[in-house]
């Protein structure tokens, strides 16, 4: 029988309007070792029964066997152009954030009406679907940390300020002490761009990147490119939905472990699929603890795309032959897959 190429995602229908559908995104650039990030991040969506689909944007360069590693496992694998920033001569934090720049290409995912940002380096390991339901017209992140050596390029770390904790260290205008005037007010509120609840659209695509070509580079790339676009309309959520690991040993104060629903593996040397325990701060019990939950997801069979559907079946008590998924190339280049009876 021939495979059901199932259409664009679904979408409801409410009073004759066409209701958009909704999807967690990530993106995946390279042909390394991240496409195992974005298939623990597949596996962790899964697990907590998200009911939306995990759309990941590839750049050209992410091998043919690494998208259909990720269409089997029922990602929709979505090519997109990479974005370069202006010609600069910037040292950024890391010297890889420079392809991070191509992350602004989910905007044009029109088709979703909001969207779930997600790092490849990022587990969920509580559901977290009822985030697509804050008012439209924001864009919803948790505030970062400043405190790691990778802002030591900027004042607030010169001084010691952290929007964490903005009492211990007074940003100059509220404090007593005479700071030279340059400093300027409190730097508004700063998201950490690994994980954000949006709204696609092509114009306001287009907008970033014509943003892009005339504003200066930064060594935050386009984490701080997006803080300066979307500032007045971004509204912090709370560190549950994104915990940034340095969290742990920045400010343990703001950090209840166990109520973490987001986990981020951005700390350096804590990327679970190539941990080695000797990177600073990786030899704590959390950070192994957390490094092992994210590998038990990882390593766990049931949760591939073929097994769950079949698990669901089985529950669902139909005596279905075993479902067979066939990749199935699409038009547009992405991959769909395509569970099909055998
Ligand atoms: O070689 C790379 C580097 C980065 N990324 C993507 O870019 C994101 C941002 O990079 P990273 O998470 O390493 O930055 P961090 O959050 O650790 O600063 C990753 O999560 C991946 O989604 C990728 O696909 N391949
Ligand atoms: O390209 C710029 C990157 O900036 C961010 O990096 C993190 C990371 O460097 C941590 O090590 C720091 O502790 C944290 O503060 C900092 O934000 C995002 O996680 C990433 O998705 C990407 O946007
Ligand atoms: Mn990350």
């Amino acid at each position: 029988m021939a495979p059901i190429v199932p259409t664009a995602p679904a979408a409801g229908k409410s009073g004759g309007r066409v209701m958009k559908s909704r999807a967690y995104v990530t993106f995946l650039a390279g042909d390394g070792d991240y496409v195992k990030g974005v298939v623990g991040l597949a596996k962790g969506l899964r697990k907590v029964g998200s009911a939306y689909r995990l759309v990941v944007a590839v750049l050209p360069d992410v091998p043919e066997a690494h998208r259909r590693i990720l269409a089997t496992q029922g990602c929709v694998v979505r090519e997109i152009e990479p974005v370069y920033p202006p010609e600069n001569h910037i040292r950024f934090a890391m010297a890889y954030y420079v392809i991070n720049y191509s992350k602004l290409r989910i905007w044009n995912f029109e088709e979703y009406s909001k969207m779930i940002y997600l790092d490849a380096d990022i587990q969920v390991y509580d559901n977290v679907d009822h985030l697509f339901d804050r008012p439209d017209g924001y864009l919803y992140a948790v505030m970062d940390c400043f405190c790691e050596k990778t802002w030591s390029h900027t004042p607030q770390y010169k001084i010691g300020y952290c929007q964490q904790c903005p009492d211990k260290v007074k940003w100059p205008e509220h404090s007593k002490v005479a700071w030279p005037a340059e400093m300027g007010p409190t730097p508004p509120l700063y998201f950490n761009a690994g994980m954000f609840v949006f709204e696609p659209g092509r114009e306001i695509c287009d907008r970033l990147l014509e943003t892009l070509r005339v504003v200066p580079v930064t060594p935050f790339a386009e984490q701080d490119f997006l803080n300066m676009f979307f500032e007045k309309i971004y509204k912090p959520i709370p560190l549950v939905y994104n915990l940034v690991l340095a969290m742990l040993w920045r400010h343990p104060e703001n950090v209840e472990l166990d109520n973490v629903k987001v986990v981020h593996y951005c700390a350096a040397g804590s990327k679970p699929w190539r941990y080695t325990g000797k990177e600073a701060n990786m030899d704590r019990e959390d950070i192994k603890t957390l490094v092992a939950k994210w590998l038990d997801i990882y390593n766990d069979d049931s949760l591939d795309y073929v097994a769950a559907e079949n698990a669901v079946l089985q529950e669902t008590a139909c005596s279905l032959s075993p479902i067979v998924t066939v990749v199935t190339e699409t038009s547009n280049n992405s991959y769909i897959p395509t569970p099909s009876a055998a």
